[in-house]
């Protein structure tokens, strides 16, 4: 569904991606783990075509997404991370325009719209500004947007960040029978626990290259997704420096 090659991506002098591949089947729940910095958001901007690759390609489904961008891009819904959306909209609003931008006519729109507010359980605040919206609800309502066009790939930058575990199984559940359908996810997460519960498969950047990818149970081997990151992360780092923290100031 998805084949990334040789990507690279630097903002100045800052390597973000240094010659990033990845390879997701259709049909996969597939999560993408790594560092603060890692270079996780760039390549997600890139395959979903926010950013622009220094040099590299992805293909979506077969098509070059860098020679025919509109073609690849009907296929992938996207959630972009800092919850980039049009807030002064209601939620309503919100996914007409999404579903409108998708080329779905008025109806179409409405009763997705209607069926995924009463998926993601926000019904109640259709009518309000998501501007208001808490973050958890904010999050909902553009992973509705994502999928109302019915796209065969979701790319969701951290979409569990900020969601209550309640909403979180019902995200989880809804995502996985998309997956059960056919569709193919490629979400990143600081949740380890998480993608190993949820994620057949996955891959660990660090330093914007794949250190290791896989299904999750192979890159994972004897022990816990969340041991083998830290592992791979380079270990967990001895706190230095801060003892003036443990003697109080009054
Ligand atoms: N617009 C930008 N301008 C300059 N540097 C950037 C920009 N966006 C990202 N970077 C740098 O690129 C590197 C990779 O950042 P990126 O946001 O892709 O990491 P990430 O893995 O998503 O991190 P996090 O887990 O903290 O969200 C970092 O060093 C970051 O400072």
């Amino acid at each position: 569904m998805l084949a990334v090659t040789g990507l690279h991506k630097s903002y100045g002098d800052v390597v973000a991606v240094d010659g990033l591949n990845l390879s997701v089947r259709a049909g996969s729940m597939y999560g993408i783990v790594g560092p603060n910095g890692a270079g996780k958001t760039t390549t997600l901007s890139i395959i979903t075509g926010l950013l622009r690759a220094d040099a590299g390609h992805v293909y979506v489904n077969g098509v070059d997404a860098g020679k025919h961008p509109r073609d690849a891009k009907r296929a992938v819904g996207v959630l972009p991370d800092h919850l980039r959306t049009f807030d002064r909209l209601t939620g309503a609003q919100l996914l007409y325009y999404a579903g409108t931008l998708r080329g779905l006519d008025p109806a179409t729109t409405r009763q997705r719209s209607a069926d995924l507010a009463a998926a993601f359980g926000i019904e109640d605040a259709m009518g309000r500004l998501v501007a208001d919206y808490s973050a958890g609800m904010t999050k909902k309502v553009s992973l509705a947007a994502a999928m109302i066009h019915s796209p065969r790939l979701l790319v969701l930058d951290e979409p569990f960040e900020g969601v209550d575990p309640v909403s979180a199984a019902t995200v989880t559940g809804i995502l996985k029978r998309y997956v059960d359908a056919g569709g193919t996810v490629l979400l990143s997460s600081h949740g380890m626990d998480l993608v190993q519960r949820i994620c057949d498969s996955v891959a660990v950047i660090v330093g914007g290259v794949v250190l290791d990818s896989g299904p999750v149970d192979q890159v994972r081997g004897e022990k816990t997704l969340e041991e083998r990151f830290i592992e791979l992360a380079g270990g967990r780092k001895a706190v230095e420096g801060l003892e003036w923290l443990h003697s109080f100031s009054d």
